[in-house]
């Protein structure tokens, strides 16, 4: 596909250019390394290093246009160069422009938060596909064109990705797009050009803050996505989450609350719990659902808060919710053949690991035992990891403090990190067993009929990383694996 760079340049502010821009360019590409002839290079400066590092090294492969924001010394006379204020913003309308605004045509629904928005953004996807309707998803699970499933790499894809995919989903004849916003992409401006017809706030607690330094740039990360709403748009908050009403301070949205405590526009109620579901009573109606945790009532009643800004009808809307069944890796349990139970969970931060094992507090008889197994992912946050073991250690009975993804770091590192937050009279508690699979075995060991194993923080992942290489791990499959055994 071939697009003239004047076309691309719709809606940003050029603030020099060399060379004729009525001209065709290919392909798109902010990494040098994947630049062919013809291409255009847009250079950005990221966390490790500076893209225009790379701009010799762009046109020595073939680009024929430079995106930067400061004009290299050597100019060449053959190319192109376009100096704008920020690259990484100028790129995401640039990648709009040249998949022909995909996000115009979609009613394109973004999920922003700590935790939940995997399950809001797939939930919605379930349902509007219930509804009748053709739908796209891009979540850290998996991206979907309908029914085409595409590899997720990220929780939010780059911007090229973002609409390259968009444009597959109007291509395919969806209607709508739920998507999971990252304060990663809002603060990298990956989402910067789309159309959002709405967004989403789950809540706001600890994480990522080796990226954004403090809570305050955090949170304000992800409040520009919700200042970046257009007026014709909806921005539903979470009003139980002490933040909910700072995010939508200024944004030019509609603005709708929801919650489970106190006046909002959408309200529910949590009847009765089970290990095998909830009863709510949502906007007066009552339904049953197959999924558990208070943190899930929050979630389903913002799936139903969008689906009614969405336009579709209460009675369909609730109908179809009951039918729901929980996301791969979220709260998923394995029983094994002598009626041990074992739960899988995502959950990564000091947060979501208090809300997982809270709801496990409440629905257990106190005759069994819980064990958690549990680590923390390396390169990432390390200021979790005391939080995550002191958590883990308040709220069950034994734990086992194990590698998660240890990416470039010393796993013992990071479980000694973890054990730091384990108060004086709780270590007596805790294990430490740096290989995950061996972790698992010994919790299983251990456990006897009715007790209950939670393994926490991989979820759906199907690797563990380790130095650079991803080597196939899958805790369900090792759950399934030893209870057979
Ligand atoms: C910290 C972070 O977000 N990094 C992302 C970022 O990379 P970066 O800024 O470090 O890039 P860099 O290495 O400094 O390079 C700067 C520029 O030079 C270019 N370059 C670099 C080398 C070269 O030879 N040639 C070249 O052109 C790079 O392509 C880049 O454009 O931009 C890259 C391209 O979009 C991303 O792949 C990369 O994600 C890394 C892999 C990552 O791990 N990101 C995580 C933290 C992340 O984004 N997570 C959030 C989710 C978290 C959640 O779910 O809550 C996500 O949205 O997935
Ligand atoms: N609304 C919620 N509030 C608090 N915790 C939640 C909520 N929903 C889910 N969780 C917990 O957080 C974990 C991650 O949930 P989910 O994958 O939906 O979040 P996410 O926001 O997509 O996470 P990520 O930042 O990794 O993309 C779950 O496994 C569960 O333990
Ligand atoms: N999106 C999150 C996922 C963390 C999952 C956990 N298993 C880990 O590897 O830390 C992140 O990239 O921080
Ligand atoms: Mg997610």
């Amino acid at each position: 596909m071939t697009k003239k760079i004047t076309d691309l340049l719709r809606s940003i502010n050029i603030l020099e250019s060399v060379g004729e821009l009525n001209t065709e360019i290919n392909m798109l590409h902010f990494d040098s390394r994947k630049v062919a002839t013809g291409d255009f290079f847009i250079a950005q400066v990221g966390t490790q290093s500076d893209g225009h590092d790379f701009i010799p090294k762009a046109i020595d492969q073939g680009a024929k246009a430079i995106l930067c924001q400061h004009l290299p010394e050597d100019i060449n006379p053959k190319v192109i160069y376009i100096k704008v204020e920020n690259t990484s913003k100028a790129l995401s309308a640039l990648a709009h422009n040249y998949y022909d605004c995909p996000s115009n045509n979609l009613k394109l629904v973004g999920v922003t938060g700590t935790n939940g928005k995997t399950t809001i953004a797939s939930l919605l996807y379930e349902l509007f596909r219930k509804l009748g309707y053709k739908v796209g998803l891009l979540s850290t699970v998996t991206n979907f064109i309908d029914t085409k499933e595409v590899k997720a790499t990220h929780t939010t894809p780059d911007a090229i990705q973002i609409s390259k995919l968009l444009s597959e989903m109007v291509e395919e004849g969806c209607e709508y797009c739920f998507m999971e916003v990252s304060s990663h992409a809002v603060d990298q401006h990956r989402t910067g050009a789309l159309n959002f017809k709405g967004g989403i706030f789950t809540n706001l607690t600890h994480d990522h803050l080796d990226y954004h330094k403090t809570f305050d740039a955090y949170l304000r990360a992800k409040k520009g996505f919700f200042d970046q709403l257009g007026k014709t748009s909806f921005a539903i908050t979470n009003a139980d989450d002490k933040n909910g009403k700072i995010i939508l301070q200024n944004t030019k949205a509609h603005k709708f609350t929801y919650s489970t405590r106190a006046f909002a526009d959408f309200r529910a109620q949590i009847l009765e719990k089970h290990f095998n579901g909830m009863q709510l009573e949502i906007d007066g109606l009552e339904l049953w659902t197959n999924f558990i945790g208070d943190f899930n009532a929050h979630n389903l009643l913002a799936v139903y808060s969008a689906a009614r800004l969405l336009d579709q009808s209460k009675e369909e809307v609730l109908m179809k919710m009951s039918e729901l069944n929980s996301v791969a890796g979220r709260f998923e349990s394995i029983i094994s053949p002598n009626g041990i139970m074992a739960i899988v969970d995502y959950a990564h931060t000091p947060d979501a690991l208090k809300n997982v094992l809270l709801t496990i507090d409440q629905l257990r008889t106190r005759n069994e035992t819980v064990i958690t197994v549990v680590g923390a992912g390396g390169d990432r946050d390390k200021t979790k990891r005391p939080l995550m073991g002191k958590v883990s250690a308040e709220y069950s009975d034994k734990v086992i403090l194990t590698s998660d993804n240890p990416r470039s770091e010393n796993p013992d590192t990071i479980i000694t990190e973890m054990r730091e937050g384990v108060s004086a009279n709780n270590l007596k508690k805790v294990l430490a067993i740096t290989d995950r699979k061996e972790a698992i075995r010994t919790a299983i060991m251990l456990a006897k009929k009715d007790d209950i194993i939670l393994v926490a923080g991989k979820g759906h992942e199907d690797y563990q990383e380790i130095n650079g290489v991803k080597h196939h791990f899958d805790d369900k499959e090792i759950i399934n694996e030893i209870f057979n055994q």
